[in-house]
């Protein structure tokens, strides 16, 4: 006998790249998606995309964001998943932009706000009030000494690296190199940091060359999806780095460029804002 199979709504849905694939839970019901994810993110067999992200009902704010890796795992937190599911929101008409361009979206990492900018009445951009930045090794968690990793020689599949860590509700590993970062190899080394035990719950890697002050360039390997065009946290991780390097200063407006476009990343000491893109690419229906 044939298992009855359901149609579920999706958009498909990018920020600089970073590309998901929504579901809302407002009205229809989402069984197992880990293993939604791993299907459908496939590029050759699925819909193709960086892991699913639901935008559920919440009882605290505007909306709950849930998302999953590649791999299926389900991360905290996404800057460029949080934007597009601000977007979401406002396209679907369950928040009305005249009446509130402010909005509360809850996470695993605790409840975001966000602000959204219209072009030709449509929502283009948003900047996301990211929370604070964690730099406490216990916290991100890091299994290595002291009240901040900065700078820190630590050797990872027999080669020396100088690594600076950051939570942005997920953890992140910065590295700052002097070479081109298009030619590193990220297929191979970024699982080695990804999988290294000194990082208990896996880590998402970026590997950045400082262009100036204000401007910084990355590649990220994320935790459970590998290399991906751009990473929200990760240019917020990045931009925090800088700073405690000292190659960038704390209230500047610091570019990030990344492989699918730029963000705007802003750090002080009580929070962390990014701003950027959000823009759907199609919307459909997928028999599960
Ligand atoms: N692409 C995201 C981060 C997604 C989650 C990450 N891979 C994790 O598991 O921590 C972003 O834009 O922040």
């Amino acid at each position: 006998m044939r298992d009855s199979k359901t149609k579920l709504r999706f958009t498909k849905m990018q920020g600089i790249g970073n590309d998901y694939i929504y579901f809302s839970t407002f009205g229809q019901w989402i069984n197992n998606p880990e293993a939604l994810a791993v299907r459908l993110s496939d590029r050759h067999f699925g819909i193709g995309g960086d892991g699913v992200i639901l935008v559920a009902p919440s009882k605290v704010a505007d909306a709950q964001m849930k998302m999953y890796n590649r791999d299926g795992t389900e991360g905290k937190m996404c800057g460029n998943g949080i934007r597009c599911v601000g977007k979401f929101l406002y396209d679907h008409g369950m928040v009305n932009i005249k009446e509130k361009d402010e909005i509360t979206i809850e996470t695993l990492s605790g409840i975001k706000s966000l602000k959204a900018y219209t072009t030709d009445g449509e929502v283009k951009t948003l900047r996301v009030d990211m929370g604070k930045a964690i730099l406490d090794p216990k916290l991100i968690p890091v299994d290595l000494s002291g009240d901040k990793v900065v700078d820190r020689r630590v050797t990872i599949g027999m080669q020396d690296y100088r690594i600076t860590c950051v939570s942005m509700g997920n953890p992140h590993c910065v590295v700052f190199v002097d070479s081109d970062i298009d030619n590193i190899n990220l297929e191979e080394i970024g699982p080695l940091f990804e999988n290294d035990p000194i990082f208990p719950e896996r880590v998402n890697t970026e590997f950045v060359t400082v262009l100036n002050e204000k401007t910084i360039k990355m590649r990220v390997w994320e935790r459970g999806s590998g290399e991906t065009w751009a990473c929200g946290t990760g240019a917020c991780a990045v931009a925090v780095a800088a700073c405690e390097n000292g190659f960038c200063k704390k209230g500047d407006d610091i570019k990030i460029k990344l492989k699918g476009g730029d963000l705007i990343i802003n750090y002080t000491d009580e929070t962390v804002y990014m701003t950027g893109n959000a823009e759907k690419v199609y919307e459909g229906e997928v028999e599960v």
